[in-house]
């Protein structure tokens, strides 16, 4: 016993000692103008003298230094100042200049930008994540000012190996990949899905600590198949359609030969894919190096996890989720994704002959066996017709239809289409055979999302449990009762997954790990939480339940023999850490924003 703790103390000593987190940096070989407009050594007038004197920057700066305190309290005054001048304008025109004034301080001074994110994220999300980076996305060809992450073209062909040593940081952990062609529920953006890229790696530094120097955004432009763009004299892309079949394969093999080339153990995170290139992908890499699909993978999780809180909310065992009924409406990249985890879920609680009472929609109504030309994908789903009979359901079957037979316990929603769920669809879940029914219109941004939390509770009953993939407000009910709105988004998984695999240094990410992830979130919450229709943490907490995350996702990929360690910390090292240790080795590797030195004392 004593020998056992005296031993965990030690590794915890080593983890500490071998910790490979980048201590921000401590010498600096520019100089002068050049540090000045570098945002990562940039401290505006916080240089205090003595690197003023020795880095060359006397005289160009404005002599009074100001404390770090101080630069972040100006920045934030300048915020609220536009909050109040841009009162009673469009959604729109206020979200775009939040936007701006942030992605000004980004590329002027990241320690900064990075600090004012962490510390106020609940509000700063929505501007640099969903929904606004869906705006940003819509106008990023007369948005753009500076460049941000690489783009690879499909004129790059052959050229990508070396395109790869433009980048300048010498060392890159995560990159974020899209190819632009499925931008949250706005379809085809073409290169203007860059944005996507950007915004899930400011989430990669906020919730998960990735130093940003080691990130990278990138686009892979095949072209668009959206007219709009095509014909718009200003947009930045590609002016051809789509590349496809071989053509378009041979472009992400190529990008991704390079990636690996330079940066052999980068974590590589697939992001808003059209559905057949997001799976087909998925397919063909996951084994050989090191990705995962964010969209099929990390946005199961959180579903997973929101609908195991669903059962303990109805006050069942969590071995209930086998009987629960689940309406999926959408079955393309996401409703996909979460219907093969529930029932990996399901199986592992029923056993493999489990018979799960899952339901999917897609455009053309219920999908059954009897669908012509149907996507494999989708195939174990689609409902036999003598298990539909009886409810008087057949294939091609409406939502409504859907909701009023079957009477689910969850409604969940990953279509892209606003407003699906109508009045009359919410109003059919008050027949819902659950006695707290869960409505989960996951959709994005904000007007794609399938419903509003207020009309969902005033139409299917205050009783619900409800959750959004963008961020809604909490529905006051009167009398002091609250509707809490959950938001169900995949970045309550991605940073720890993508966190998790790194520190392992898997070999690549299994189906286990992404398990251990989902179930570490969906146990964070306490019964008492649950009770109240709380299934997620507050975003405030969000580095804390990544750090869980990453460490669940770390000891998944040490038991299954796939982590090979990182840094200076080696496999053996990873096996003897206990729970906590690893929890604390994720933590003790996270980046916090803090000017560091630049010149030797
Ligand atoms: N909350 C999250 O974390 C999260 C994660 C991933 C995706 N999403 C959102 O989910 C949506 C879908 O993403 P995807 O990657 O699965 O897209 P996709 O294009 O692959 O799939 C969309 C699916 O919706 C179906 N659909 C379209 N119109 C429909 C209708 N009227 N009725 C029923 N089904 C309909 C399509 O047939 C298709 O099966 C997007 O809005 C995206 O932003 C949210
Ligand atoms: O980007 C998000 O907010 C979640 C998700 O990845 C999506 O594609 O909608
Ligand atoms: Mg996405």
């Amino acid at each position: 016993m004593w020998r056992a703790a005296r031993s965990a103390a030690s590794t915890l000593r080593r983890t500490r000692r071998f910790s490979t987190a980048i201590p921000a940096p401590s010498i600096v070989h520019k100089r002068g103008a050049d540090i000045l407009h570098d945002p990562w050594f940039n401290k505006d007038t916080g240089f205090p003298m003595t690197e003023r004197d020795r880095l060359g920057l006397r005289g160009l700066l404005p002599p009074r230094v100001i404390s770090f305190e101080q630069q972040y309290e100006r920045f934030m005054e300048s915020f609220h100042s536009l909050e109040k001048n841009t009162e009673g304008q469009p959604d729109s025109v206020v979200s775009l200049a939040k936007w701006r004034i942030l992605n000004r301080l980004h590329d002027r001074n990241e320690t900064l930008y990075y600090r004012v994110l962490i510390d106020n994220i609940k509000d700063f999300a929505p501007i640099i994540y969903t929904p606004t980076v869906g705006l940003v996305c819509q106008n990023y060809s007369g948005l753009f000012r500076r460049p941000r992450g690489m783009y690879f073209s499909a004129k790059d062909k052959g050229e990508m190996m070396s395109m790869i040593f433009n980048w300048p940081s010498t060392q890159v952990d995560m990159i974020v990949l899209t190819d632009g062609s499925r931008i949250l529920g706005l379809g085809d953006l073409g290169v203007q899905g860059i944005g996507i890229p950007i915004g899930k790696l400011d989430m990669y530094v906020a919730a998960a600590g990735i130093n940003p120097q080691r990130v990278l955004p990138v686009m892979l432009d095949v072209g668009t198949n959206n007219q709009k763009l095509l014909e718009d004299p200003l947009y930045l892309g590609l002016r051809q359609p789509r590349l496809e079949g071989e053509e378009y394969l041979s472009i992400v093999d190529e990008f991704v030969e390079a990636v690996h080339a330079r940066w052999p153990k980068a974590v590589v995170q697939f992001e808003d894919f059209q559905a057949k290139w997001a799976f087909e992908t998925l397919d063909r890499y996951r084994k050989k190096f090191c990705m995962f699909n964010d969209d099929i993978q990390g946005t199961a999780g959180v579903a997973l996890a929101g609908l195991l809180g669903t059962v303990r909310a109805q006050g069942r065992p969590l071995t209930d989720f086998a009987n629960q009924k689940i309406v999926v409406v959408g079955a393309g990249s996401a409703g996909l994704g979460v219907l093969k985890m529930a029932l990996q879920a399901v199986s592992r609680m029923a056993g493999p002959s489990a018979d799960p009472h899952f339901f999917l929609l897609d455009k053309n109504g219920l999908i059954t066996k009897h669908r012509k030309d149907i996507d494999p994908a989708a195939l174990p789903f689609a409902k036999a017709h003598h298990e539909i009979e009886g409810l008087g359901l057949q294939e091609g079957a409406g939502l409504l239809e859907v909701v009023k037979k079957v009477k689910p316990h969850v409604l969940l929603g990953l279509s892209g289409v606003g407003g699906i769920f109508h009045e009359e669809v919410l109003r059919a879940m008050r027949e819902s055979d659950s006695v707290r029914p869960a409505i989960f219109a996951m959709s994005n941004p904000t007007n794609n999302a399938e419903c509003c939390p207020v009309d969902a509770f005033k139409l299917a009953g205050e009783n619900i449990v409800f959750a959004s993939g963008s961020p809604f407000e909490n529905v006051d009910l009167g009398n002091g009762t609250i509707g809490h709105v959950n938001q169900a988004n995949n970045m309550y998984l991605f940073p720890g997954i993508g966190l998790g695999a790194l520190l392992s240094g898997a070999r690549n990410i299994s189906d286990t790990m992404l398990e251990a992830a989902a179930e570490c979130l969906a146990s964070y919450m306490s019964d008492e939480e649950i009770k109240r229709g709380i299934l997620y943490p507050s975003i405030n907490d969000i580095r804390d339940i990544t750090a869980e995350v990453g460490a669940a996702v770390l000891r998944a990929a040490v038991a299954e023999d796939l982590a090979e360690g990182h840094g200076d910390v080696g496999a053996r090292e990873l096996q003897h850490m206990s729970k906590e240790e690893s929890i604390e080795y994720v933590r003790s590797n996270m980046w916090y924003p803090v000017y560091g030195p630049l010149v030797h004392d």
